[in-house]
């Protein structure tokens, strides 16, 4: 039986400050990073205005996306109010009516494919943190193959922290707690036999994405995997998440880095030359859907790959659901639906958790009350299917 769907509508809840203190927040952001025009920035104040005390506007039929927006991704949530909808889908509809109010995806528009979020993007990816990152992939240059995969995952885990939305009213703590939930002796066991596609589906660019490409590097040049499949998001989506641009950015940097690091730079360049690393940009990735309801071509290209990684937090509430599930229920049970086996690897900044043991949520909830939406908590959770099962390989 599936848990009620998480919704906006208690004002003391996590979604409903994003609306109204995150939201305005990166509007401000935004309009101090670029010279919007008068009416760029009217229809951004309508659309907050409109998000915080009006209820949702379909796209018109002839808008861009219109056909899933009003066809296959409709789910009869338009006329409601912005906090009634389900959170996931109101707010995946938000990222889109921003991109429309600056004209991103205006056909003809002189803002079209302007990443709203570039400015951001492009001073973290500058930034010295991106250098350390770099500089400390030299201190695993003579580890084991299993240690330097656990210190990959770990920092592309802590990596998730890096994520303008969540950073706008949030403060980022210092990573590296035990996590809540670790299955990484089981995911790297799923690693083992090499020979497979290993699919990243990432998150965030610049500080996320940048211990991404070195776990790749690692997994193709270690032989952990045969190829590695990086699905991005066909265009800007919620503030830091990756499309190609990014991911060439950060190969660029990470190429032109000294050391190991300018080492996994050149070999992920080759490997996109060669086909050992493949780049996937499907639309499902900016959907207001979990992946329960992806297409059949989605469902098949992870269906054929030895592990799925399923990077951050919005791509956990679209794996396991955005729902109020106990935080118990088991991870198994709620990943069910996804074809071949599936690893989460997720800084906890919503209300959802899964597949955690009572007594780990006893003790959060007396030690950090805020500890499903704060971003001090972590797990990596591992599902291998059973051949025969349900989702089974
Ligand atoms: O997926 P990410 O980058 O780890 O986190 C996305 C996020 O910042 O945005 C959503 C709320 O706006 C939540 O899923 C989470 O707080």
């Amino acid at each position: 039986m599936a848990a009620p769907e998480i919704t906006s509508s208690d004002p003391d809840g996590f979604p409903y400050g994003v609306w109204h203190e995150r939201h305005p927040a990166l509007f401000e952001r935004l309009k101090g990073a670029f010279p919007f025009s008068s009416a760029q920035r009217a229809a951004l104040d309508a659309l907050l205005e409109e998000t915080r005390h009006g209820s949702m506007e379909p796209l018109p039929d002839d808008a861009p996306g219109a056909a899933l927006w009003n066809g296959a991704w409709d789910r009869g949530h338009y006329g409601k109010r912005w906090t009634d909808a389900p959170f996931l889908w109101a707010e995946s509809y938000f990222y889109r009516r921003l991109r429309g109010a600056v004209g991103y995806h205006a056909p003809e528009g002189a803002w079209r494919g302007i990443d709203p979020f570039g400015p951001f993007k492009d001073a973290e990816l500058a930034g010295d943190a991106v250098d350390e990152q770099l500089a400390s992939l030299d201190e695993l240059d003579r580890a084991l193959v299993d240690e330097k995969t656990d210190a990959l995952l770990l920092a592309a885990l802590w990596g998730n922290r890096a994520d303008l939305g969540f950073l706008l009213t949030a403060e980022e703590e210092g990573g590296d707690r035990p996590l809540v939930a670790d299955e990484r002796e089981a995911l790297r066991a799923l690693l083992r036999d090499g020979g497979g596609r290993v699919s990243l589906v990432a998150d965030n660019a610049g500080r996320e994405l940048i211990p991404d490409l070195l776990l790749a590097a690692h997994l193709l040049g270690a032989g952990r995997a045969a190829e590695v499949r990086l699905h991005i998001k066909p265009h800007p989506y919620y503030v830091s998440d990756a499309t190609t641009a990014d991911v060439l950015a950060a190969l660029r940097r990470t190429a032109a880095a000294p050391g190991a690091a300018g080492r996994a730079g050149h070999l992920l360049w080759r490997a996109l030359e060669d086909g050992r690393l493949t780049l996937d940009a499907h639309p499902f990735f900016c959907a207001p859907l979990g992946y329960a309801e992806m297409p059949d071509d989605l469902r098949a290209d992870f269906a054929s790959s030895a592990l799925t990684l399923m990077k951050g937090d919005l791509n956990y509430r679209r794996l396991v659901g955005d729902r109020h599930w106990p935080a118990t229920v088991p991870f198994a049970e709620v990943t069910a639906h996804f074809p071949g086996p599936v690893a989460a690897l997720r800084t906890l900044k919503s209300d959802v958790a899964t597949g955690l043991t009572a007594s780990t949520v006893a003790a959060l909830d007396a030690a950090d009350p805020e500890w499903r939406t704060n971003g001090a908590h972590a797990l990596i959770q591992v599902r291998a299917p059973v051949a025969g099962a349900p989702g089974g390989a």
